[in-house]
């Protein structure tokens, strides 16, 4: 059986990290494309050589060569430029615009079939860019946050209650700005929700309203930490959650930027929802029956994701 080929745009921080995993976890051969090919080679050669130690054989192969990644199963596309101290997501659009045309461009001449994960920010309005670009089918291309944002609470959550993050679920939904929607009331320690533990005296509430300021800005607070870049490990864990799914027809239900078409009173956009990834892309977008709080805040995160798609739509008249 031939092994699963997984395409990496983009062979920076997270693509390095990613092409790492797929070879520890077995998930099969990579393709590291790049602008800047030599690197992406030098990334490839070292991480095989990792192998070597490790006992796997994935091949991993650095390129600039669009034509390479022909055939892939996966696209995870994380190339463009991350953020530095000082600013917001948001101030990356116009460059990650132009990356993301060149991008979906690639994906549809050399990899129509592929399932593709977008991870580049500012990452709702990127992904339905992306999406735009590469003409794929909806249900084919997703964006990676929501298992990242979720991951960052549940890490919070596990520390705050002094239980393992196994034992955490937690949803954050809306777009991957600071306007994203941590969900206490689907927020469990074993099955038991997060209100009840707080009626139970585990915590107080006012602790919860602080991790959940601390998770909204769980991605500024790593990149004033880092000062030259942005967080990398944990979204690469998130980003092959997602393609393992996939590949594995696993059918895990992650949050995730899908493609609404009515789901939460809400179409031609993608933001953060519950989504069931299988082997068909996107199997399921559930709707889960949110308060009046998270409803509001849900609300704000969608307009401040429109606003977005609107300046990439004056940027290029082609998304119009
Ligand atoms: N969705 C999410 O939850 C997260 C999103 N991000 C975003 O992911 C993106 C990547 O982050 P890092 O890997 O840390 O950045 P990085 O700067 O380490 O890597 C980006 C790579 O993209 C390459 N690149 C630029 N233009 C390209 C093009 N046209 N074609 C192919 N490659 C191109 C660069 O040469 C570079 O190697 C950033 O936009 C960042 O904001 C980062 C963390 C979480
Ligand atoms: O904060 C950033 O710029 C990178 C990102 O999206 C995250 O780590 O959540």
């Amino acid at each position: 059986m031939a092994r699963n080929k997984i395409a990496l745009i983009g062979a920076g921080m997270i693509g390095g990290t990613l092409a790492h995993l797929v070879g520890l976890k077995e998930l099969g051969d990579a393709v590291l494309f790049d602008i800047a090919a030599d690197p992406a080679k030098g990334k490839s050669l070292d991480l095989m050589q990792s192998g070597t130690v490790e006992g796997f054989d994935s091949d991993l192969k650095g390129t600039d060569d669009y034509a390479d990644i022909a055939g892939a199963d996966v696209c995870i596309v994380t190339a463009g430029v991350p953020r530095k101290p000082g600013m917001s997501r948001d101030d990356l659009l116009e460059i990650n615009l132009k990356v993301m045309k060149a991008v979906g461009e690639g994906i549809k001449t050399h990899a129509p079939d592929a399932f593709v994960i977008c991870i580049t920010n500012p990452l709702d309005a990127m992904v339905w860019a992306l999406r735009e670009f590469s003409g794929l089918p909806h249900e084919k291309v997703v964006g990676m946050a929501g298992v990242l944002d979720s991951a960052r609470f549940r890490l919070f959550l596990a520390q705050e209650f002094n239980v393992s993050v196994e034992d955490v679920t937690a949803f954050v939904l809306g777009g991957h700005g600071d306007t994203m929607v941590p969900v206490l009331e689907y927020s469990t320690v074993a099955g038991i929700p997060v209100p009840d533990l707080i009626k139970m005296g585990w915590s107080t509430q006012e602790k919860m309203d602080a991790i959940v300021d601390r998770t909204r800005k769980g991605g500024g607070e790593i990149v004033g930490l880092l000062g030259n870049g942005s967080a990398y490990y944990a979204p690469a864990s998130s980003a092959i959650a997602m393609a393992d799914s996939y590949l594995k027809d696993k059918r895990r239900l992650l949050p995730a930027a899908a493609w609404l078409s009515g789901e939460y009173g809400e179409s031609g956009m993608y933001v953060g929802v519950p989504i069931v990834i299988g082997q068909n892309g996107v199997e399921k977008i559930v709707e889960i029956d949110l308060g009046d709080e998270a409803k509001k805040n849900f609300g704000v995160s969608v307009d401040a994701v429109k606003e977005l798609m609107d300046a990439c739509k004056k940027l290029d008249g082609s998304l119009g």
